[in-house]
């Protein structure tokens, strides 16, 4: 995507991090020069949020200057340097931020987490499928210093999904009521030490449940150790029909209508 001015002046990086201040990363000059560099980045913004949503069939977009103004989410910007005789040419741009989340897995198992997401993903369509997606998408990782797995994706396209296939075999997402996907290495707790994210208290009304922060993501169970509350729980119906494992409901004998883990 080009724009009237040079965006190589307004980013000095192929691939620049945005904040909520919305100002390039290595700006220099006076106020005037702030006032001028924001207007054009928070042009970049609209013009990709307005990109992405057309191409994900959203009414209208999840990625505005304002938004993000208002957040502490990340817009990692890809450019193509060479573009538009020098002046360079905007060609993707990912959305990444933590949400506070209920999650089920695949047994039913609720935890609340508030991993890092992927919100909103774009490359321009004329250079889809060419790699820059990869490499935008690598560059958040290791900037993040996470692993894909461990983050949950809000509401994830067919391509997105490819994508994240092709490039990091995750296969087989869990989907959740609240439209995000996560896969099932999201629920392991090994290897998260190096991580950190918010651990958020329990909503749970009595408060009799433990809680701990166990992995990259945030996650969460809920454990009850003593007496009753300790013993292993059935699956939990909710979780099934939330996971579409409808003959595993059928096979249980319930008499008195569904039950819920929460
Ligand atoms: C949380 C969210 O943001 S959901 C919305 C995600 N964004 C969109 O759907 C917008 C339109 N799509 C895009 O912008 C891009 O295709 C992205 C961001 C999903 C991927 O970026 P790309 O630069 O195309 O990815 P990259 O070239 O690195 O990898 C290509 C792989 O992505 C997947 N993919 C990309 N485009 C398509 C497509 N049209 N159909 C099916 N799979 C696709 C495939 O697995 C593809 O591999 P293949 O060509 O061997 O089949």
């Amino acid at each position: 995507m080009e724009f009237k001015f040079s965006v190589n002046e307004l980013f000095k990086n192929p691939i620049v991090e945005i904040n909520h201040n919305l100002i390039p990363p290595g700006f220099s000059g006076d106020r005037r020069a702030l006032w001028d560099s924001v207007n054009k980045v928070s042009e970049v913004i609209n013009a990709m949020g307005e990109a992405s949503a057309k191409a994900q069939g959203l009414s209208k977009p999840i990625t505005t200057a304002d938004r993000l103004r208002n957040s502490e989410h990340r817009l990692y910007i890809l450019l193509d340097q060479q573009a538009n005789n020098g002046k360079g040419a905007v060609t993707g741009m990912l959305k990444t931020g933590a949400k506070g989340l209920y999650v089920f897995d695949r047994d039913g198992q609720h935890y609340q987490v508030s991993p890092p997401c992927v919100l909103d993903f774009y490359v321009h369509d004329s250079r889809q499928r060419t790699g820059l997606g990869k490499q935008l998408f690598e560059h958040m990782l290791q900037k993040e210093g996470i692993e894909p797995v461990k983050m949950a994706i809000d509401r994830p396209s067919e391509k997105l999904l490819g994508f994240l296939n092709k490039h990091y075999g995750l296969h087989s997402p869990v989907k959740q009521m609240n439209n995000y996907v996560v896969y099932d290495g999201f629920f392991s707790k090994a290897s998260d030490s190096n991580q950190h994210q918010e651990v958020e208290r329990d909503q749970s009304p009595a408060g009799t449940r433990a809680l701990k922060k166990d992995s990259a993501n945030g996650l969460q169970t809920s454990s009850s150790p003593y007496g009753r509350y300790g013993a292993p729980r059935p699956p939990c119906s909710m979780g099934q029909i939330i996971h579409n494992q409808t003959s595993t409901i059928n096979k249980q004998q319930e008499p008195s209508g569904s039950k819920f883990c929460m």
